[in-house]
């Protein structure tokens, strides 16, 4: 996949301070890219110099191609960016405050009208287009500001914690209108402090503390590598000690553990093999006489590769 965004030992000080530490980030085209870091590990400070509103102290940026320090304007063209705060909009409603963004980025008034009810429709707010924009809620006043960020149709959007403080069902919301956007062909960087925030909505993901990269990739990958070995889950109907012994004799197969004060009792099994190994390790257990309800494999969450990743560096 061609990288939408790309950074070369990207550093930047404040005064004496490191916030970013030679980064090399790699984002491919199509990405839900989480970028994920305790507070003050850079994310924000990576995400202005990405659009531009920072300047690196070293290395270097490139989005789309171009570069963060001598295509600026293109760069800008680009991204399209949502910053953690939503700023103050007074007297001001949800149809006005897109034209003002759409003015500031020259969309042709002809098309401005069409865009704007197009934008709110997607987000979901053509009901408050006429609506102050500070009598919104946050959710919605999120959505809102996502529809700013689409305004100039840029390849890339960058959105700086937008999950931040909102209720469960708004971020419900803000996960289908992402998976909405990447429909329509964007990518996505994301970034959060809260691992769950981003479990199910990313294809890929970074992991950033102290302004160093510890860990990036697509997800399916680095869960690999972090855990080489698969688990598990089976119910039996017949006697859970005997189907325990069984599995411990099969090949491939690294621990055993019958959790029973769980309903209902079952097995963990460990593998290290591959499908293959899976599938042997099904029919060894039916060829002794175990009688299996469920078989199937724990999916591990990005909050546990975080922990492993990290090594509690992060508290
Ligand atoms: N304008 C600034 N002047 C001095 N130090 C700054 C400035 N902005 C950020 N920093 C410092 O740089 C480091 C990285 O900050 P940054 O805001 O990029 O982190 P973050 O990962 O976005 O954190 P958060 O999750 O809290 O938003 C922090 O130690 C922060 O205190």
């Amino acid at each position: 996949m061609t990288a939408i965004v790309e950074t070369k030992n990207l550093t930047r000080y404040y005064g004496a301070m490191l916030a970013l530490d030679h980064l090399n980030l790699h984002i491919p085209a199509g990405a839900v890219y989480g970028f994920i870091g305790p507070n003050g590990a850079g994310k924000t400070t990576t995400m202005r110099i990405l659009t531009t509103l920072l300047t690196p102290s070293g290395g270097e940026a490139w989005v789309a191609g171009f570069s963060v320090t001598h295509q600026r304007t293109e760069v800008r063209r680009a991204v399209g960016f949502m910053p953690d705060s939503f700023g103050f909009y007074n007297n001001m409603t949800a149809a006005e405050y897109l034209k003002f963004f759409a003015d500031a980025y020259h969309v042709p008034p002809a098309r401005q009208l069409g865009l704007i009810e197009d934008l709110l429709t997607l987000v979901d707010l053509a009901h408050k287009r006429d609506s102050d924009v500070m009598s919104l809620s946050r959710g919605m006043k999120q959505r809102l500001s996502l529809a700013r960020t689409l305004i100039h149709d840029p390849q890339l959007l960058i959105l700086d914690e937008p999950a931040s403080g909102l209720d469960p069902r708004a971020r419900v919301e803000l996960r289908e209108l992402l998976k909405e956007l990447r429909r329509l062909g964007k990518t996505i960087m994301i970034s959060s402090h809260i691992l769950t925030e981003l479990a199910e909505m990313c294809t890929h993901i970074g992991i950033i503390e102290r302004g160093k990269l510890l860990a990036s990739g697509d997800v399916t990958t680095i869960m690999r590598s972090l855990q080489p070995h698969r688990t598990f889950e089976v119910h039996v109907i017949s006697d859970l000690e005997q189907a325990a012994a069984a599995a411990a004799t099969a090949d491939h197969v690294l621990a055993v553990r019958t959790i029973t004060d769980d309903e209902p009792p079952r097995l963990e099994i460990d593998v290290d093999g591959d499908n293959h190994a899976v599938s042997a390790l099904l029919a060894h257990l039916i060829n002794h006489g175990v009688e299996v309800v469920h078989f199937t494999a724990q999916t591990s969450n990005l909050e546990e590769v975080f922990l492993k990743v990290t090594q509690g560096v992060v508290g």
